[in-house]
Formats: C-alpha cells, structure tokens, sequence
C-alpha cells in the first residue's frame, strides 16, 4: 500500500465526504451498447445510485455520465458512453462500431450490454466481431434477464463465439455481483509503487476541450526533440507520458499519447466530447497538477467547468490557462477572465494564467504557477504552527452553539499532504455547523496559502478512553 492510498483509509473514511482514492489510476470501465438495452440501467445500478434519467425511449442517453465507485473493494471510474445517436445519418458515425472502437482505446475495461429480450441486431453482431478482435478485457451481458426463464435467450450471444455471457438485470439486480466480481478481477494488477517517489519530479495533466490547444502547448512545452517518452510501468493502458526538465526541474506530463492521439476517430461532436472528458479523468487520476485549458476566444463554457469539476473532485492542484491570448485583446482578456471565474466560482483558489500556445507568451509564467500550486499541494504545516493559529481562530470565533451547546474543538493536525488534509478533533463532530466548516478552511487558506489547492478539514471525535487508560493529554 501506499502511502497516498492510506489516505483513503484514515479517520476521514468515516465523513460524509471521502477523499479520492490514491493518487495513481483508477482503472476506466466502459458500457457500451444500443440504445434502450438499459445502459443507464446498469450505471446507476453499478454506481449505486438513481439520477440518471432512464427512459423507454431510445436515444435518452444524450448526456454522458461518469462516476467513480468501487466493488469488492476494488476502485473504478465508471463511463457511460452513450448511446449513438440514432438521428445522425453519417453512418461512420451512427454506427455502434465506432462507439465500441472509442470504448476499446480508451477504457481498461468494457461491458458490452444486449438485451435478452430481443433478437441480437445486425449493430450488435458487428460490435461483437470488433470486442472480440481487441486485446482488451471485455464482459458480454444481457440485460433485463429479470428471471432464469430469459437466460435462455440471454445465451443467444454464444452462438456469436462469445466465452462467457453474464445475464443480468439492471433493473433488479439479478447478476449484477457476478459480472461485477468479473470486471474487478480484470484490472490490472495494483503495483505496490510510491508513483510520487521522487519528490522534485512534478506530474501534470493538461486538459481541456476539444480545440483548446492542448497538442499546441504540449509541442511548444516538449519539443519533439527533449521529448523522453516512456511507457508509464503499471498500467496496461498505452498511455505515452513526456518527461521535460526545466530550470533544474523535472515535470512529467501525462498521457501526451491521450492528446497527440488525434484523427483516429471520426469527430461526431458528442464523441469528441466524450474522448475529451475520458482523457481528462484518467490523466487526472495520474496527476498532481491539473492544467485546464481554455480557449479565450470561445469563452469559457460548461465543459470546461465539467473538467475542472473532474479534478476538483479528485482534489487535485488546479491551474486555470486562458490559451490563445494573442486571439484576444488586452482589455477583452479582462472580461474573459471575469467570466471564467464565475463560470469556475466553485474554484475560487485555483490561480488563472493568460497564455498563447502559438507566440509563447505567458508560459514561463504557466510554469511558475504550476510550480507554486505543486509546492502548496505537497506543504506540511507543523502541529506547533497549526494549533497557533488554531487558537486565534477560536478566539475570534468559537463555534456557534447548536442544539444549546457548543462543540468544543480541542486541536488541528494536518493528517495527510498531497492534497492538504487535516483533523480537527472534537466532542461532537455533527455539531460543527457547515457555515463553521468552510469558515475554518478560509482561515487556513489565508494564513498558509494553498494556492490552486483543495483543503479539506474533517472533524472527528475524540477517542473515548478505555478502561483503566490514563487520560491523554492534549
Ligand atoms: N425488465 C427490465 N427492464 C429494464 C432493465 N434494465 C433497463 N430496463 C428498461 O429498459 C429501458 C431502457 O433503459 P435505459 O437504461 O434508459 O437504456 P439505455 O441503454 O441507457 O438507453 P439510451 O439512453 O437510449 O442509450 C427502460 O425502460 C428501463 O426501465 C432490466 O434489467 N429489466
Ligand atoms: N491563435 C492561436 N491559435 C492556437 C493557439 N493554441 C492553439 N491554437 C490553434 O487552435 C487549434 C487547436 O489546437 P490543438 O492544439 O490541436 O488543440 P487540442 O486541444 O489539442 O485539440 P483536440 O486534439 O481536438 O483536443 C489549432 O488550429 C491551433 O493552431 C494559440 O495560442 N493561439
């Protein structure tokens, strides 16, 4: 185990808001399937939860969804790929071939859904034929098996030289452990290494939109000729990452391969987006430092909040690149930082740096920010600092009463860095009321910086002491 996986089992397992899993990859898992099989069906059953909007009405799906959720203990981000859009004529990309293909490059792991209760379709046949070509692990179900008597036809597929089919319902759950034991046993194997060893080395996800000049800044930050490419050892995904030394610094920027991969596939919009976020999660989930992209002269849209919500989800450091400045005037670039702040508001710490992939300008700065933003990421405060200033907060403001008492808050210690994440312990942690929470985090924004930073502040209760035990002083 390492050491940034104990995060996620430490005394914070227990709020209401976990910490991300460890900082290396979460193995991807894609559905893949026609429209109306149940693919929303299986996702919330899988992610254990019921928002999506399911509907009898093929093509429902239009919005992707993406979760992160975990069985027998093994964690994943879970995507629904949607279903193709059956309204769009170009048949390259209407045809399911292209979804399973989008699926099989991206994803770690693909459930490819049916549905029992009708015949298998041509489309189905021919994703079929192409999941069973690709070296990647793939799991046939067919769903709305509600009860043994639909297996039966369930085991349809066989006769396309499929191995294993898992019959399931999505919609009662009927399976549902079986496939999911298979899925998890597919991951690869959770290599025992620190991935942030090297304390110097800086380890960067560049994401952003489709357009936004991702490929730009990474030619102009590389340069074919510095690019050290290697293989990242522990995961079977082919992700191509670019180590490029810098004044004396070392950074590593993520999946360049995920980037640079272009034209590959037909670009339905909807599928560009997709291809987009994917990129996005799972070089986020290898990163320390998320940079989001943004192209000024479109504005700053909700696709971009989207991504920037992926990483701040996932707490990691965040910089915000206004790319193709030289696009925009001066004074217009005011206006454009305006509006991506209040597009981003959710992140109001994260520093924006105006730059032009094209001329350059703007991307020392780029990396000084990352530079800071990395530095507040992997700060420790000592206890003796934190319960000083601790004291002057409570000075200035105790915790309100709730319920006709006060909670009492007896010290602070930083539990984990990378992201920054501290323990406050008290006698009644559901006492402290959020206002209170997020009061506590200002504070310790404003005396100790975490520029570009998540904080995160968990309140537990103090141990009871067991018998006979002399009493700790705190
Ligand atoms: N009987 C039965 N019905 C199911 C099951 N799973 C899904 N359904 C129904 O099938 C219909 C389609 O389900 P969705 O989950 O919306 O299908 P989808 O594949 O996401 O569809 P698109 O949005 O068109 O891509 C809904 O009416 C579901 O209630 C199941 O296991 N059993
Ligand atoms: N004027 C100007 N154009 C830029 C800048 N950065 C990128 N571009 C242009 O914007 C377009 C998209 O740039 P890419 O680098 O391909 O964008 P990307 O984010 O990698 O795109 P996808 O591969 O589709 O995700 C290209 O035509 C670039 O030449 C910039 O700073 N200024």
């Amino acid at each position: 185990m390492t050491k940034h996986r104990k995060a996620t089992e430490g005394p914070q397992t227990k709020s209401k808001n976990p910490l991300p899993a460890g900082l290396s990859g979460l193995p991807i898992v894609a559905i893949v399937g026609r429209p109306n099989v149940g693919k929303s069906t299986l996702f919330n059953r899988l992610a254990r939860r019921r928002i999506a909007i399911v509907h009898d009405e093929p093509g429902v799906t239009r919005d992707r969804h993406y979760a992160d959720t975990s069985a027998f203990g093994r964690r994943y981000s879970l995507v629904d790929t949607g279903g193709f859009d059956p309204e769009d004529t170009d048949p390259m990309r209407a045809g399911i071939a292209h979804h399973v293909k989008l699926a099989i490059e991206e994803a770690d792991v693909i459930v490819f859904l049916t549905d029992a209760t009708t015949s298998l379709t041509n489309a189905d046949k021919a994703a079929i034929k192409l999941l069973r070509a690709s070296k990647k692990p793939v799991f046939f179900a067919a769903n709305k098996a509600d009860s043994a008597k639909v297996d039966a036809d369930a085991f349809e597929l066989y006769r396309e030289g499929v191995e294993t089919v898992y019959p399931v319902s999505s919609l009662h759950g009927r399976g549902i452990g079986d496939l999911e034991n298979a899925v998890v046993n597919a991951f690869p194997i959770e290599e025992d290494t620190e991935p942030f060893e090297d304390e110097g080395l800086t380890r960067v996800a560049i994401v952003g939109r489709p357009n936004a000049g991702k490929s730009s800044l990474l030619n102009r930050i590389v340069g074919e000729e510095r690019m050290l490419v290697s293989p990242e050892p522990g995961t079977t995904r082919d992700a191509i990452d670019a180590l490029v030394e810098r004044s004396d610094r070392r950074y590593v920027f993520i999946d360049t391969a995920g980037i640079r991969r272009k034209g590959k596939v037909a670009k339905a919009e909807s599928t560009v987006e997709a291809v987009s976020v994917l990129h996005a999660i799972r070089s986020i989930e290898r990163s320390q430092v998320a940079v989001l992209l943004c192209d000024s002269s479109e504005g700053v849209a909700e696709q971009d909040a989207k991504i920037l919500g992926l990483a701040e989800e996932r707490a990691r450091a965040m910089v915000i690149a206004l790319n193709k400045s030289d696009l925009v005037g001066k004074k217009d670039m005011d206006g454009v930082e305006e509006r991506a702040r209040e597009k981003l508001a959710f992140a109001p710490y994260a520093p924006v740096v105006r730059i032009s992939a094209k001329n350059g300008r703007g991307v020392n700065e780029l990396f000084a920010t990352i530079d800071r933003v990395k530095e507040a990421f992997t700060k420790r405060v000592s206890t003796g600092e934190l319960n000083r200033f601790f004291a002057s907060v409570l000075e200035t403001r105790p915790p309100p009463t709730s319920g006709g008492k006060a909670p009492r808050l007896y010290y602070i210690t930083q539990a984990e860095t990378a992201p920054p994440t501290f323990v406050i312990i008290t006698n009644a942690p559901d006492a402290v009321h959020f206002s209170y929470r997020r009061f506590v985090i200002n504070q310790l924004r404003k005396s100790f910086g975490f520029e570009g930073v998540p904080v995160r502040v968990f309140y537990k209760a103090k141990r009871k002491r067991a018998k006979g035990e002399e009493e700790a002083r705190e």
